[in-house]
Parts: C-alpha cells; structure tokens; sequence
C-alpha cells in the first residue's frame, strides 16, 4: 500500500525510547492511519543499539526504518534529512524520548487534512504544562515566546512536535533554513507559504524518562541567532534596528549565564 503519511523522529542516543516509540505510535494510529504511515528515525550516530532495535521492530512487521548520519549533527538539519527521504504527502515531526504523546500523532494527520500546518501546542486551553517547571523556566520560555511573536502569531512556535504537508516543504529551498539548533518550527512557520493556514493540536509536554535532554546552552545561543536572522529575513531590519537587537540578544546570552 502506498505510503501516506511519515512520521520523522530526530534521535540521538535514544536506544530506550525507540521501542515505547513506535510501538505507541503504531498502536494509536488506528485503522485509518497504520497501514500508510512509516516512521523514520534520524539518528546521528549514536552507536547506542538503535539501529538493532529498529531492525528488531521491522522483523515484528512495524513500518520502521532509520537513517543513520556519520558527518552531520543537529535537531533541525537531521529532521530536514527525514522529510527528504519521507514517502508520504504528509509529514509529521516528534521527538524521540516520549515527551511528544505518541496518541496525539492522529491528531496531527487529522488536522492536516485542512491545513497546511499542524502545530502541536502546549498553550491551549485545557492544556497542562510542564508541572515540573520552576519559575526561572516558565519565565525564559514564556520570554523566549515572547522575542518570536512579531515573527509568527503561531501559538507555540518553540514546539518541536508539528505537521506539515509536503507540498509546503517542497515548496521551500532547504538552503535558505537555518538549521542550526533545535527551533526548525519556527523557521517552517515564518519562511514557508501556508495557503491552508495553521491549526492548532493540543498537547500535554510530558516528562523524559530515559536518556538526557540534548539542550544546552549552545541550544540557546542558536535560538537567538536564530532570531535575529528571522528578523533580518521578515522585516529586512535596518542596521540600527539590528545592532538594538544584537544588543538585546547579548544581554539575554549573559543574563542566562549569570542566572543558570
Ligand atoms: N539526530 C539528532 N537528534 C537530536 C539531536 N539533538 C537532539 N536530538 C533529538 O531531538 C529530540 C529532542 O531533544 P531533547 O534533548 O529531548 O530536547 P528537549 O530539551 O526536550 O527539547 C524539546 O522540547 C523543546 C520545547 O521545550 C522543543 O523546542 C525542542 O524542539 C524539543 O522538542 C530528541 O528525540 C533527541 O534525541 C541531534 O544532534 N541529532
Ligand atoms: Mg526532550
């Protein structure tokens, strides 16, 4: 049966949550979806026992295969890589380690069915967020929210749990992405064109279980080069513009060095 729908997982040492992954995904996906959806893991080389784990779970009959990347690292270029080597007409991105609900992936599919992007959102009525988080957490998300919002109404551009169709991805030259970073949404959101609009798919962000979060301080420093760029992009920033926000981004990047 043709490939309809493809569901790209960028992964680094994520050997745990392969398994729980694809068997939830799978297992939700229901009668309508599980026989034309294929899940792609991109993996950067984490000689971790992934690649066994994904040739364990294609003997047991799970469309599932994963790309294994040798000269390249990073969230956002490895899930470019999967949605060029995606069959299907529609492309969904989640995590690895289970804090994207893999029963939500149908909600994705579904709300792409009208729209031209999916967005999995954590500030939606009804929607609980992050529990564990302190204060000085809530704060620089609601902050880093905040620096994106001239740049996308989107409701949650930091989310890395999102669809699109892949007529929009076709339609976008992948040289002008920046794929620095963890924050490919937000770069889909402000440079591709989106006729059918975005719809919103509430979603509960859960807890890591296994293995460790890749985000660093390096993370940070990207998201707000990354900023500044978008800026430049969407409104061709005049130098002075630029320099007041070049300015504002070096006091973010030491006020979280003073403060984490
Ligand atoms: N291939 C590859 N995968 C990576 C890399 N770095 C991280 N990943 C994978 O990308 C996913 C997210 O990484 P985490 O380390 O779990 O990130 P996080 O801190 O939980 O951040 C998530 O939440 C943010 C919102 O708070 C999101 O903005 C972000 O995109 C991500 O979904 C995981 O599946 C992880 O294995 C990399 O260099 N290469
Ligand atoms: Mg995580």
């Amino acid at each position: 049966m043709a490939i309809n729908n493809s569901i790209i997982v960028p992964a680094y040492k994520e050997k745990n949550n392969i398994r729980p992954l694809v068997t939830r995904i799978f297992a939700g996906l229901g009668n309508e979806f599980s026989k034309d959806t294929e899940v792609i893991i991109v993996d950067d080389n984490s000689k971790d026992g992934s690649v066994e784990e994904v040739d364990a779970l294609v003997k047991e009959g799970y469309n599932v295969r994963i790309v294994v990347r040798t000269t390249e690292r990073g969230l956002s270029s490895a899930v470019i890589r999967g949605f060029q080597e995606a069959k299907g007409e529609r492309l969904v991105c989640m995590d690895a380690d289970l804090q994207h609900p893999p029963e939500s992936v149908p909600d994705v599919l579904n709300a792409l069915k009208e729209a031209s992007f999916a967005l999995g959102t954590r500030y939606a009525p009804g929607v609980e967020i992050d529990k564990e988080w302190g204060a000085f957490r809530r704060f620089t998300s609601w902050f880093a929210r905040l620096l994106a919002l001239p740049l996308t109404p989107a409701s949650d551009p930091m989310s890395g749990f999102f669809g699109l169709q892949k007529t929009v991805f076709a339609s976008i030259n992948t040289n002008d992405l920046d794929v620095q970073g963890f924050k490919i949404a937000l770069e889909l959101l402000v440079k591709a064109k989106l006729p059918h609009g975005i719809k919103d798919v509430p979603f509960s962000f859960g807890l890591r279980e296994e293995g460790e979060s890749k985000l660093s301080n390096k993370v940070i420093v990207q998201y707000l080069l990354q900023l500044k760029e978008l800026y430049i992009y969407k409104f061709g920033v005049g130098t002075l513009a630029a320099v007041a926000l070049l300015l504002v981004l070096v006091v973010l990047f030491l006020f979280q060095y003073l403060v984490l």
